[in-house]
């Protein structure tokens, strides 16, 4: 059996990006009950778009940090496993860079299925990569449930435009997240700017959304409940509960 290196250590995320309802809970804590959680160490992200828009630099510049800037097109699907620790917990990441040429599309989408976060990349410089960004959202959500993705909108290449070409692809691109209810970022694979920050906040929403998800399913979220995050233990939260148990200790 192999054993895990530790997580490294600037892949810790000792804090959600809001105010969530988790830390609220951890800040309250009173007693608690405890509730073993199995299904939310994993989130799968797809991250799709246009022809060498940037999918796979950005991808590699996060997890390698490296840049190419010769273009290889990917075939079908690359794959990354990106590990975090959430609030002193085990969070993975498995990120799936697929392909944008036309002739591979139907390879790579047979592996959206199952996405828990979907990225939609475009190329600032790019405003027809901006225009098919639609598209790309719902060939994704065919394989998914609309209802339960965290979507993303990816501006790549922010270091080719200048402030002013910027600014009008800016305004398109919000008024587009807006639409379809996704966040925008705006980054560049060769500075890295943004890069880690984009990646984090992806791992803390998915991680939040996992979370509550798998209370939710465990049948103990109620006002007032309190989770509390068992650093010592790698599936174990707990739930207040007015009177104290003995699980946790
Ligand atoms: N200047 C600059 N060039 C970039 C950036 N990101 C990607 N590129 C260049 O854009 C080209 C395409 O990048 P890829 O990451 O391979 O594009 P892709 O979206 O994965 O393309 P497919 O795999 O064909 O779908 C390469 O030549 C990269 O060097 C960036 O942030 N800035
Ligand atoms: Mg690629």
């Amino acid at each position: 059996m192999s054993v895990l290196p530790p997580v490294r250590r600037d892949r810790v995320i000792a804090q959600l990006p809001q105010v969530s309802i988790i830390q609220y809970m951890l800040a309250v804590k009173q007693s608690f009950e405890c509730v073993t959680l199995s299904g939310f160490k994993i989130a799968k992200v797809i991250v799709v778009g246009d022809l060498a828009v940037g999918k796979t630099c950005l991808i590699n510049r996060f997890c390698k940090d490296a840049f190419d800037k010769n273009y290889k097109a990917t075939i079908g699907v690359d794959f990354e496993m990106e590990r975090f620790e959430v609030l002193g917990v085990p969070f993975s990441l498995q990120l799936w860079d697929t392909a944008g040429q036309e002739r591979f599309k139907c390879i790579a989408s047979t592996y959206y299925r199952g996405a828990q976060t979907i990225i939609i990349v475009f190329d600032v410089n790019d405003v027809a990569s901006l225009g098919h960004a639609r598209q790309w959202l719902e060939d994704a959500l065919k394989e998914n449930d609309p209802t339960n993705v965290q979507l993303f909108l990816v501006g790549t290449k922010k270091d080719l435009s200048s402030p002013a070409q910027y600014s009008q692809i800016e305004q398109d691109a919000t008024k587009l997240a807006e639409e379809i209810k996704a966040e925008y970022w705006a980054l560049s694979s060769l500075t890295g700017e943004n890069v880690k920050e984009f990646f984090f906040r992806v791992a803390s929403l998915a991680f939040e959304v996992n979370v509550l998800a798998e209370i939710e399913k465990s049948g103990s979220r109620h006002i007032g409940d309190v989770i509390k995050i068992n650093s010592n233990s790698n599936s174990l939260y707990a739930t207040s509960k007015k009177k104290q148990s003995n699980c946790c200790q």
